[in-house]
């Protein structure tokens, strides 16, 4: 039986009293008592926790395809089709097709070099958006979000479903209920109070309504013209020379437009809300940050993909904000699909798994004893990346289940971040920036950020 040291529990709800409203901050406490391996109970169902990047390496290398499924879950079946997206799909034949389509078809290099122009005119936009609140306090978290809703609309869908549209309405309203806590995934006794609080009538009325929408779209790129190259016409070309080795059906078409919103919207413009945040707490970084943006771009209105190459200070940075604000901090939990033995503890098929990206990120013996300290310079020296290799930084997951989406990110990402900073000067309405975290599996700032921007073009 598995024996890593556990908190202890009470009777029916096991350790789920002691996750708070910030389980990542919670289990990261824990670790300390209990170890780097620990044991919980939510509920019922026992969950190995991983806080060390030594403990990570051991789930997501050492013994990578043994947890590679995902537990199963009520929420995720009834929103994302059954599970039969590749975000939430149990590990096996179906999954590996539906990684391999987006990563070879949708999120490959050059399928993300082709999207420079969408990005750098969304960009503009979005400059253009925040030169017009001309010094007044401007909500940036608002303006990042729909940033990152445009891009991923048009590179998705071919054009753009902005504020005050149905779709960015149930996209909002998917998005939380994915957040949804409920309570007969871990006590199974307690499941028909999901049924009587309505919840699953509620899950319900949105899959349904997300999926006329979605069928809507797709028949509509089957009835067009047929030359633009977005991700619903690159998957439906596939379907038709069945290029792919996978006979993808409508369904699976569908569950894979809809992991790129899932995926992709709230953790891309999270990322730049935490970094601008942590720059406007850090002045100097902030001034080291524009210097280097400026001096490249010196004489140009705006940053071009071509520029950032050379920007070591930003990347920098950039890791820095992944570090201390990986996006999804508890990542997506995995499951075992066989018996293995783990430390000498043997661990059953089918046991929970969650790898705790924020403790990681911020564990001393790696970092340091500034470890929680916001300080880009740490990585100036350092060649380590987060790429899924150094399992000290892993925002992104690491192995087979590791985000497919990394390459799309860190552009836009870098790109978004650098007009940022060379287009206007930055400053806070508050004392001192707040850091309060939202609640979710998506930790975001809890409160927008509001700021001034001053144009400096
Ligand atoms: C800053 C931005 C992003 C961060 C920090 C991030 C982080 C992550 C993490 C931690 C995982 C879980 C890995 C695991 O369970 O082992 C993941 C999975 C995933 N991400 Fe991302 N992601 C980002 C952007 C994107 C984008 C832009 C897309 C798509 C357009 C995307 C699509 C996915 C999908 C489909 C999965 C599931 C992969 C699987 O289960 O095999 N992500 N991401």
């Amino acid at each position: 039986s598995i024996t890593f040291p556990s908190p202890p529990r009470l009777p029916l709800i096991g350790n789920l009293h002691q996750l708070g409203q910030h389980p990542h901050r919670s289990l990261c406490y824990l670790s300390h008592r209990y170890g780097p391996l620990m044991l919980l109970h939510f509920g019922s169902v026992p969950v190995i926790v991983a806080s060390t990047a030594e403990a990570a390496r051991d789930i997501l290398k050492t013994h990578d395809s043994v947890f590679a499924s995902r537990p199963r879950s009520k929420i995720f079946e009834k929103l994302l089709y059954n599970s039969r997206n590749m975000a939430s799909a149990p590990y096996g034949e179906y999954w590996r097709q539906m990684k391999s389509v987006s990563v070879i078809h949708l999120l490959s290099n050059k399928m993300v070099r082709s999207f420079r122009e969408v990005r750098e005119e969304e960009i503009t936009l979005m400059m253009e958006k925040i030169r017009k609140s001309s010094s007044k306090p401007v909500n940036l978290s608002k303006i990042l979000s729909s940033l990152t809703n445009d891009v991923i609309c048009r590179v998705a869908l071919g054009r753009k479903y902005g504020v005050g549209t149905d779709f960015k309405e149930l996209i909002d309203r998917l998005m939380r209920q994915l957040g949804t806590f409920t309570i007969g995934s871990y006590v199974p006794w307690l499941a028909w109070t999901d049924w009587v609080s309505g919840l699953e009538a509620r899950l319900e009325k949105t899959a349904n309504d997300f999926d006329k929408l979605l069928e809507r779209i797709v028949q509509d790129h089957e009835d067009g013209d047929g030359d633009k190259t977005d991700f619903v016409d690159v998957l439906l070309a596939a379907q038709r020379e069945k290029s792919v080795g996978l006979d993808i059906d409508r369904l699976s078409i569908k569950a894979i437009v809809l992991d790129a919103f899932v995926g992709g919207t709230d953790t891309s413009s999270t990322l730049v809300e935490w970094e601008m945040t942590e720059l406007l707490r850090h002045p100097t970084c902030l001034k080291r940050l524009q210097e280097e943006v400026r001096t490249i771009c010196s004489g140009k209105s705006s940053v071009s993909e071509d520029d950032i190459k050379e920007m070591k200070y930003l990347k920098a940075v950039v890791k820095e904000a992944l570090r201390l604000h990986p996006p999804v901090p508890l990542m997506v939990p995995h499951q075992s699909l066989e018996d293995v033995r783990l430390r000498d503890n043997h661990i059953p098929a089918g046991t929970q798994v969650i790898v705790n990206l924020w403790a990681v990120g911020r564990e001393a013996a790696t970092w340091g004893p500034d470890a929680n300290e916001f300080r880009p310079e740490r990585h100036l020296e350092s060649s380590s990346d987060f790429r899924g290799q150094d399992f000290d930084l892993i925002p992104f997951g690491a192995g087979r289940r590791m985000c497919p989406g990394i390459s799309f990110a860190v552009v836009l990402n870098e790109v978004v971040l650098a007009n940022l900073v060379h287009g206007f000067d930055w400053q806070s309405i508050e004392d001192e920036t707040d850091v309060a975290e939202s609640i979710g599996s998506v930790i975001r700032r809890m409160y927008p950020l509001y700021v001034i921007a001053t144009s400096t073009t």
